[in-house]
């Protein structure tokens, strides 16, 4: 479904008094990519809401560049689908590409001129940018990313965090409707990785919609709405973050002082618990929380209280990455 007809599918529902339809930025369907022999990305089935910040996460080698290289345009798929803003690629690609900026690897940028002069380049070429408007763009972008004062150095002599921040520059030089960053934070120190975050929720609280990759997952947790971890390959898990989060972490953490009588009772339940912490930790899987709280209270235990154990990402990504692939999917399509 294209973006306009996803909007108006929308408004269609949203008036029928249903739940309206997502509308996704960019949308892959079967996406396949191989090398040789190497079968660097397979059956990747991608969705990035409209306005979402969504974090792709995944161990060394797990498909990430590649498949955004793909979105991107870069890369011609092997097989399968991808839709950027509405439009299907690569026929799409003259329409979709200049809403959007993006950070990859090995940006061509010349190593004989200044960051200034290289942003001057891009901003050229750019066709969403009037000639006259290209000094105030690139003086402006090279503010955002901290590079201001060593705008005039040529390019050759930048660190591999200046070389970053200049092709964060290039992404940001026209308002876009959505963004791609490869591995912002790679070779930027502490400052600069702040620096990144809060052009990301910047970007993100003026409506853009923005895909990042990341190995940085208390950077992901803390920025993005949505994840995607890939995995030899494959996504095995996409959606919203708080509820892949959630729906990863079957557990309940029981307070109470009757560790052993309540063990007791829930291994009488079948039910799989551990004493953890001040209490336990109960595994719901195959039951739910009322019934760990009724078999616990019918045993005479006293419970001081009881919460659903949240998950961070890093246990979440680990369990995920960790073990052959599996799929799981937060949220249905809506
Ligand atoms: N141009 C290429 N030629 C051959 N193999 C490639 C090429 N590009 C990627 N690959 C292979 O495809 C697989 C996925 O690589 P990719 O760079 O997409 O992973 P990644 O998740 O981005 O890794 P990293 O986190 O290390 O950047 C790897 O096995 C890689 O060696």
């Amino acid at each position: 479904m294209t973006v306009e007809a996803n909007e108006r599918a929308g408004v269609e529902s949203a008036v029928a008094g249903s739940t309206p339809a997502r509308v996704l930025a960019a949308r892959t369907r079967g996406l396949r990519k191989t090398y040789g022999r190497t079968v660097a990305v397979d059956r990747v089935d991608l969705d990035l809401p409209e306005g979402a910040v969504l974090g792709m996460l995944g161990p060394n080698g797990s498909g990430k560049t590649t498949t955004i290289r793909m979105l991107l345009g870069l890369t011609q798929p092997t097989a399968g689908e991808v839709e950027l803003l509405g439009h299907a690629l690569p026929g799409g690609a003259g329409h979709a590409l200049p809403h959007v900026g993006a950070l990859v690897e090995g940006p061509g940028f010349h190593p004989f001129l200044s960051g200034r002069e290289n942003l001057r380049r891009v901003g050229a070429a750019e066709p969403l940018l009037a000639t006259g408007s290209i000094r105030k763009a690139v003086d402006d972008a090279l503010e955002r990313v901290g590079l201001a004062a060593a705008a005039g150095r040529n390019y050759r002599g930048y660190s591999l965090g200046m070389k970053q921040r200049l092709g964060l520059a290039a992404a940001l030089l026209v308002p876009r409707r959505l963004i791609v960053l490869d591995e912002p934070t790679n070779g930027l120190d502490p400052s600069g990785t702040r620096e990144v975050r809060q052009v990301i929720a910047d970007l993100h609280a003026a409506g853009a919609t923005v895909l990042v990759s990341s190995h940085l997952l208390a950077e992901v947790e803390a920025t993005c709405t949505h994840v995607a971890v890939l995995h030899q390959g494959t996504v095995v898990a996409q959606g919203e973050l708080a509820e892949l989060l959630q729906a990863g972490s079957p557990a309940l953490q029981v307070s109470t002082e009757d560790i052993s009588t309540a063990l007791n009772a829930l291994r009488a339940a079948k039910v799989s618990a551990r004493a953890e912490g001040d209490g336990l930790r109960v595994e719901l899987t195959g039951t739910t929380a009322p019934e760990v709280l009724r078999t616990l209270v019918q045993a005479g235990v006293a419970v001081q209280e009881a919460r659903r154990h949240r998950a961070g990402l890093e246990e979440l990504f680990a369990r995920l990455t960790e073990s052959e692939p599996a799929a799981i999917d937060a949220e249905e399509p809506r």
